[in-house]
């Protein structure tokens, strides 16, 4: 028996200042307990405005410290992470229900984030001075301004860091709205920057549901918005912004992602590929394969068989379990009711259940992994399903399963596992995606590379390595210390 939490209390950090909100009261369920661990109220319209202004107030000392001191409190957080870890990685375990291990590589990987957006900013958006007569040309970066950052329930830590520790070097300030589903995440990860000595003013925390995502992304002062989270509301965000073309929005969404099988003479090695592409974090990453295409061969046959077998073996536990599952909870008991309707619609267009998806307990987030052959099913709606149930596809030819991997209007991860170089030559040539990987798992990208996708999976604004890009804007100067005659006057000009 778990023991019952103490309920943290929400606050919003405006300014500074811890202070509760004064819109509706919402709080944040533990999904592998159902105990309630946070509740607070949401920053209403008010107070979304003060936290602006405070940005808005922040940002000239913060954006003119010399690059040197942003990156030192940068380098303060990473330090207070690192003494921290334990704790905050069971603050993600906690509202999100996803196991302890997982959870420890969450941090890990906003550790590492600052070290790698330190580099990104200075390779891609530093000083560049080039000759010219008589004076000097400069290629330098400006902040925006005040952005906002709209973070998602599945890396609560890590993906909203991916956009606010890019930014912050960057200069700009920060209004940040959390998944309203991890609030507790956000507040103990900002007494962390608060810890490293963050100025007030520059990071500012609104926490709360749609209604203070819509009032920070109306505000029309902010300069720019940074957001991780389904197509859906990137959508509506992204016709929101219609029409503002000074305002620089960077959409990551969702992905229903492909991974191709193709001869592969180690079996074992290929469904540890299509496990950890599938099912890691019980399928709650955007990068996770949610359509399986395997050849209608001998080998096809033998690595969809060792797949099923495996499949029914993974371990799903609780998220402090001493022995650790592969995975434990999703976020909430509706997430993973929504997994069980989705396997029944799919079984309803002539899907075939190989291994069922079932919800343990109907109160808790807890799923075991799917797998549907949809071969010969009716023409699927091509959504995201956000959790551990994968769709598989026979095919007799590579050509045709690359034309169907393609028939999605996402585009965010794609893979091949495939012992032949032509086989991948192909694939990489013909397939649409952000991220292509032949012959490793499809989850898992790294920090140090650009992450993002085409299609309804984003807008070509890659972050991870390349957030550096869009948390700056390039300003080229030619400069002359005095004002001087050229040594050719321009023909017809006398002076
Ligand atoms: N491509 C990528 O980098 C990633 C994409 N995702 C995607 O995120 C989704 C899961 O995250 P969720 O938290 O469910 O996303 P979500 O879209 O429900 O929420 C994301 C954020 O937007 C806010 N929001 C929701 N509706 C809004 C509105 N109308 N106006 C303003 N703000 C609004 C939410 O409160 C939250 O802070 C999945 O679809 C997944 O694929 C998740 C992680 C990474
Ligand atoms: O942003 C980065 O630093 C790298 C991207 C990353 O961590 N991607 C993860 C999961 C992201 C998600 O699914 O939400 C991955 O590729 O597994």
């Amino acid at each position: 028996m778990s023991q019952p939490q103490t309920i943290i209390q929400g606050l919003q950090l405006i300014n500074g200042q811890w202070q509760a909100g004064a819109g509706a009261l919402f709080q944040s369920v533990d999904p592998a307990t159902s105990q309630v661990i946070w509740q607070g109220q949401a920053a209403d319209e008010q107070q979304v405005q003060q936290a602006y202004q405070a940005a808005r107030t922040a940002f000239y000392s913060w954006s003119s410290r010399p690059l040197t001191e942003r990156i030192a409190i940068a380098e303060a957080f990473a330090e207070q992470l690192r003494a921290n870890t334990e704790a905050l990685a069971r603050t993600i375990a906690l509202d999100t229900g996803k196991s302890l291990w997982e959870s420890r590589t969450e941090v890990a990987a906003m550790i590492g984030k600052i070290a790698i957006s330190v580099k990104a900013h200075q390779e891609r958006t530093g000083t560049v001075e080039n000759p010219m007569p008589g004076a000097r040309a400069f290629i330098r970066h400006k902040p925006h301004g005040v952005v906002a950052v709209f973070g998602p329930y599945n890396f609560p830590g890590h993906l909203p860091n991916g956009h606010i520790v890019p930014a912050l070097i960057a200069g700009n300030t920060v209004l940040f709205k959390p998944s309203e589903l991890t609030p507790l995440v956000a507040q103990h990860t900002l007494e962390l920057w608060q810890a490293a000595g963050l100025p007030a003013g520059v990071l500012n925390l609104l926490q709360g549901e749609v209604a203070t995502g819509k009032a920070i992304a109306n505000l029309p002062g902010i300069d720019g918005l940074f957001f991780t989270g389904s197509s859906n509301t990137g959508h509506l965000l992204h016709k929101q912004f219609a029409g503002h073309p000074g305002k620089i929005l960077a959409l990551e969404m969702g992905g229903n992602n492909p991974l191709i099988v193709k001869d592969v003479a180690d079996v074992k090695a290929a469904v540890h590929d299509i496990i950890q592409s599938s099912f890691i974090t019980s399928g709650q990453r955007c990068t996770c394969a949610r359509r399986l295409f395997i050849e209608q061969s001998a080998n096809g046959d033998a690595i969809l068989a060792a797949l099923v077998s495996a499949t029914k073996q993974l371990a799903v536990g609780a998220p402090f379990a001493e022995q650790q599952p592969f995975y434990a909870s999703m976020i909430s008991s509706k997430a993973a009711a929504g997994m069980v309707k989705a396997q029944a619609d799919i079984e309803a267009l002539g899907g075939v259940s190989l291994v069922r998806l079932t919800q343990l307990d109907p109160a808790l987030g807890f799923v075991t992994p799917g797998i549907i052959d949809v071969t010969h099913a009716a023409a699927l709606p091509d959504e995201e399903h956000f959790g551990p149930l994968l769709k598989v596809y026979r095919y007799s030819d590579l050509h045709s399963a690359i034309d169907e991997a393609n028939n999605t209007s996402f585009g965010l991860s794609a893979g091949l596992l495939a012992d032949s170089a032509a086989d991948y030559e192909l694939f990489f040539s013909r397939i649409r995606a952000g991220i292509v990987n032949w012959n490793k798992p499809i989850t898992g990208a790294s920090s140090g590379a650009p992450f993002g996708g085409i299609g309804a999976s984003g807008n070509h604004r890659a972050s991870a390595y390349y957030a550096a890009d869009y948390c700056a804007y390039p300003v080229a100067s030619v400069e002359a210390d005095k004002v001087s005659l050229p040594a050719t006057l321009s023909p017809g000009l006398s002076l």
